[in-house]
């Protein structure tokens, strides 16, 4: 039997507006993501991905329901063992890469590791390997400012994936990216899913980066309306699915 890396049960989330008017973000939402998952989460502007990503990556708390990862409920940890959490379990990858600039990328990379007070030698073996995965030895020591974007994107999965994450999330993870980086981008995350067994829970609006993943859920006004699955499927017929998907919520 598969066994759940995350799981979300009855979250609930209610913004207090400056009118006093509460606002229901996330109603009653449940769901689970197994150990070498890829699922990623869809839906329209405002349906509260961003929030959902949020909550279950603990930075944000829900109004109510629990959060389970890797059998600890997140919600019952004080601060420092939070903090602890994710700089052991996770790693996040954003949109705006989130680098230093004042850093290297050597610098940047090892900056979970530097936090966790790992050893300057372990430290340089981790950012070798996770530095070749990714295809970027030769700008170690750079500044960010003088890469591209989908260099600087490339360096941000590599600092999330440093430490040995048991799960990744991302948010918009090829937002930024042209459409020959966002399919690298896309690729390196798949290697890494299959590969490492990581697993890894994305937000995207977009159809192409979805259909990398092995699941799909689909956010209407806070709740989940729809999951397709790829299954055996490649990832082309999956992506064409996603697609008519997208046609028929919009
Ligand atoms: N801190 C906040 N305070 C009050 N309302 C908020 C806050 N953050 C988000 N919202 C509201 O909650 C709703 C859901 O926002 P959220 O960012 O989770 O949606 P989303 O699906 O990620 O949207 P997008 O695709 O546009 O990023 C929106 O109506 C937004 O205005």
């Amino acid at each position: 039997m598969t066994e759940p890396v995350l799981n979300a049960n009855q979250l609930n989330k209610t913004y207090a507006s400056t009118s006093g008017v509460a606002h229901e973000v996330l109603h009653n939402l449940s769901m689970t993501v197994d150990k070498g998952e890829f699922v990623a989460i869809m839906g329209p502007s405002g349906s509260g991905k961003s929030t959902l990503l949020n909550i279950l990556s603990t930075l944000m708390q829900p109004s109510s329901g629990s959060v389970t990862i890797n059998n600890k409920n997140i919600l019952q940890m004080n601060d420092a063992e939070i903090a602890k959490f994710r700089g052991q379990d996770m790693g996040f990858i954003f949109q705006d890469y989130n680098l230093i600039e004042s850093l290297t990328v050597q610098e940047n990379i090892s900056l979970p590791l530097t936090l966790q007070k790992v050893s300057p030698k372990d430290i340089k073996k981790a950012v070798q390997k996770v530095a070749e995965l990714l295809h970027i030895e030769s700008y170690l020591k750079q500044y960010p400012t003088e890469l591209s974007g989908g260099q600087q994107q490339r360096v941000g999965a590599a600092r999330a994936l440093v430490h040995n994450p048991t799960l990744i999330f991302g948010d918009e993870p090829t937002g930024a990216l042209d459409s020959e980086n966002a399919r690298e981008m896309m690729n390196y995350l798949n290697q890494i899913n299959e590969n490492e067994g990581i697993s890894i829970v994305m937000v995207t609006h977009d159809a192409f980066s979805a259909s990398f993943a092995s699941r799909i859920l689909f956010l209407t006004d806070g709740q989940i309306t729809k999951t397709i699955s790829r299954d055996s499927r490649s990832r082309e017929a999956f992506y064409q699915q996603v697609l008519s998907e997208l046609g028929n919520f919009n």
